[in-house]
């Protein structure tokens, strides 16, 4: 007979377990490679963003992960089964919102909530009871009994949200989730990912939109060209790029000018009269600048403090401003 020692601790380094990892996922449509290779580890009940300008890769990320689609090559474990070994357990553990979404228009929300519930054989009364909670919680029982199709984007994305949390996965793939939604909107699905995350669920989230990122994300992955070009929390992206720096703008040439030789490190833009200091714009720094203004006679008629943010890391890694709509470009 065998006996096997179980830990009774875990040793002091150990990393908190992974919901969801991947090695070298890699898949091409004939001559395009989508995705070159990536890896990924997203701990349990943590925030992920998966972040991309458009075509970047990250649905079919998504795709692969939630075994829609098979990668070419490589091997990752959504919720301890390996996706391309045990794919139903995989669909078992996860929850998928998204681009694709599961929400049919011609039956009403209710309808579309209790066939979900069908789907995960609820029996009937636990259905209904989970249904009404949901509807209520997304601020959908109002128009519970509406088709679908007449509701709004934001209305629908709440519902497909909902769809997805009745079967209570521990793993949410959400793919761009407030894509094309208002400001409000967008503020209301970020407060519903911040709940699912203190329920202890763990979300994969795909966005073009650095502030989600930011605002959201425990860790970001930038994907660029189909590999991952950064991983980190939003402050060590941050760190990645050089600091900020500070704008000085004037509206006499000459005192312009004065400033220019004063300033020799500034970076120079005549055309605006303005220049630029690197620094990170803390008081200290603040004073000393203009101590050196005011040694050489000159008042900036305008300064601004520019903190590096996720928008300068993009454009960093990957020559993009990650602003849909724009590419390519300085971004600043
Ligand atoms: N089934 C397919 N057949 C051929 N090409 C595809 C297919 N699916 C995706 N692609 C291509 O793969 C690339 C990446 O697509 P993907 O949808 O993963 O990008 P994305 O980062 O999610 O962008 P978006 O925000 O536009 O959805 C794109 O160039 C796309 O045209």
């Amino acid at each position: 007979m065998s006996s096997s020692v179980m830990p009774t601790s875990a040793p002091p380094d150990a990393q908190p377990p992974a919901a969801v990892s991947a090695v070298g996922l890699r898949k091409s449509y004939g001559d395009t490679t989508v995705l070159g290779g990536i890896d990924l580890r997203i701990p349990a009940g943590s925030v992920f963003a998966l972040l991309g300008p458009n075509g970047a890769g990250k649905t079919t990320t998504v795709k692969i992960l939630s075994t829609l689609v098979t990668a070419d090559g490589g091997r990752a474990q959504v919720a301890g089964h390996d996706i391309a070994v045990s794919p139903d357990g995989v669909r078992a553990a996860i929850g998928v919102t998204g681009q694709f979404s599961a929400v049919d228009g011609l039956i009403t929300g209710e309808e579309n909530m209790l066939l979900m519930a069908d789907l995960h054989h609820l029996p009937r009364s636990e259905g209904r009871r989970v249904t009404a909670g949901l509807l209520e919680r997304f601020g959908l029982d109002d128009a519970a009994k509406q088709p679908a199709d007449t509701y709004s984007g934001g209305m629908r994305r709440r519902l497909d949200l909902a769809m997805t949390l009745v079967g209570s996965p521990r793993i949410i793939f959400l793919d761009e989730p407030t894509t094309g939604l208002d400001p409000r909107n967008r503020h209301t699905m970020w407060q519903t990912v911040r709940e699912l995350v203190s329920d202890g669920v763990t979300v994969l989230l795909t966005t073009q939109y650095l502030e989600e990122a930011d605002q959201l994300a425990d860790r970001i992955a930038v994907l660029h060209d189909g590999r991952i070009a950064a991983e980190g929390s939003p402050d060590e992206l941050k760190r990645l790029v050089p600091g900020g720096h500070v704008r000085l703008r004037f509206t006499d040439p000459a005192a312009y000018r004065s400033a220019a030789s004063a300033l020799r490190e500034a970076v120079l833009d005549d055309k605006a009269l303005a220049l630029r200091m690197p620094g990170d714009g803390s008081p200290r720094a603040l004073r000393s600048l203009l101590g050196r203004l005011d040694s050489a006679g000159v008042e900036a008629d305008e300064l601004t403090v520019h903190t590096p943010d996720l928008d300068d890391v993009f454009f960093a890694l990957t020559g993009s401003t990650g602003r849909p709509g724009q590419k390519g470009g300085a971004a600043r």
